[in-house]
């Protein structure tokens, strides 16, 4: 296992690369994208070697890391050539039925295996510039049968495999993903609408509607091609949400108060038992910190200056909308011990309020 193609060094496509180098150093990664992509790429070691699809002959393993209307388009394109050794194909794709039925329709070449995959772990954000070595930290990376070679490469990811048949896979897809970013986007314009009456709605909104609303920066080139490739299932729940806030628009009118506890105490509970908050994929674990700093110039290099023996997996800043006001600080680490080492550090030196 030598060559490894991946084409498309976006988000995932990049990340992937990384993980892989973080075990296998020896392995050789070559990439396939746009020439400024694959410049960055280059210049920051994400690949060894710039490609394209030409090359592929000479791979061990492909990675289709694009949007996937463009991954249906290389199976096509994959499926016109001829190969002379074994080759491994996999995606990345957030829907497993429409690809895996492509690529069992068109790779039928008995040198090529192909394994649907999908790392449950991403972003808002998108490009080679996002790469983050850690996205799939402790995440579930979905296959879509048992492969100890793709296993085996992708063990710097530090994922968790597990095998889901495809139509499963894209039934809990589209809820806990796909439906999920349809409400961010909604909930967004609907705001947006309503603020054109209202104008304090685009300044009032506190962390409660920024936590909803973060995936809404995703971009339309990932979540196009994905609806279009799941719409029954989608259409599903946004029937079934219909119902449910029907049930609430009720209660709410029937002054139903017992309803109502029993509403939004059914809804903690649920999360709560979700694997959501077992420290895997993107929702915070338990090892992550929160500060509250004040907005001041190289506040963030400070509080890293405290923390510098310890690693560090993940800092995201959130900044506030609200003047001279304090914005916070969410670090994560690896395990309780380094989080407790970096609280003392920061309780002794800072006047900072730590969050729990
Ligand atoms: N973003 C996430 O959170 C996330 C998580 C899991 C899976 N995925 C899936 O992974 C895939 C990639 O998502 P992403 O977030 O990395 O997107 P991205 O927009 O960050 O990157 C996609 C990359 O593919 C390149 N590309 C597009 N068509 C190409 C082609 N024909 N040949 C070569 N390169 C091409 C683009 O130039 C871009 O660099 C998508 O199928 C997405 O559904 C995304
Ligand atoms: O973490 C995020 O921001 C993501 O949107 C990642 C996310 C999701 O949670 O829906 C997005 C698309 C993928 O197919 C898998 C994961």
């Amino acid at each position: 296992m030598k060559n490894i193609m991946i084409i498309g060094l976006g988000l995932i496509g990049s990340s992937i690369a990384l993980g892989i180098k973080r075990d296998h150093p020896e392995v050789k990664i070559y990439g396939v994208d746009q020439e400024k992509t694959l410049d960055y790429a280059l210049k920051n070691d994400i690949i060894d070697e710039k490609s394209a699809l030409g090359a592929v002959n000479q791979m061990d393993v492909v990675f289709l890391a694009t949007p996937l209307d463009s991954a249906l388009e290389l199976i096509q394109s994959l499926s016109e050539l001829v190969f002379d050794h074994p080759i491994l194909i996999t995606d990345t794709s957030s829907t497993k039925v429409e690809i895996l039925a492509q690529a069992k329709a068109l790779l039928t070449q008995p040198l090529v295996t192909f394994v649907g995959g999908h790392p449950m772990a991403g972003s808002h954000k998108s490009g080679v510039h996002a790469a983050d070595v850690n996205l799939f930290e402790n995440a579930y990376y979905v296959l879509s049968q048992e492969n100890e070679t793709l296993k085996t490469l992708l063990s710097g990811l530090h994922a968790k495999f597990i095998i889901v048949d495809a139509k499963e896979h894209d039934q809990v897809t589209a809820q806990v993903s796909h439906f999920p970013h349809i409400i961010a986007s909604s909930l967004i314009q609907q705001s947006n609408h309503y603020a054109k009456n209202h104008p304090l709605v685009n300044s009032l909104a506190a962390g409660g509607f920024r936590d909803m609303t973060r995936i809404a920066e995703t971009n339309s080139s990932m979540w196009t091609p994905i609806l279009l490739s799941n719409p029954k299932a989608i259409i599903q729940r946004i029937e079934s949400f219909k119902a449910q806030l029907d049930g609430v628009s009720k209660m709410i009118s029937q002054k139903d108060e017992k309803g109502i506890n029993n509403f939004f105490d059914s809804g903690k509970k649920m999360r709560q038992r979700m694997e959501i908050l077992e420290g895997r994929g993107a929702i915070p674990n338990f090892y992550d910190l929160y500060l509250s700093v004040p907005d001041e110039k190289g506040i963030v290099l400070r509080v890293l200056a405290l923390l510098q023996d310890i690693s560090i997996t993940n800092i995201k800043i959130y900044e506030e909308n609200r003047e001279d006001i304090h914005g916070q600080l969410q670090i994560s680490f690896k395990n309780e011990a380094d989080l407790q080492r970096a609280k003392a550090l920061i309780s002794i030196a800072t006047d900072f309020k730590i969050g729990e």
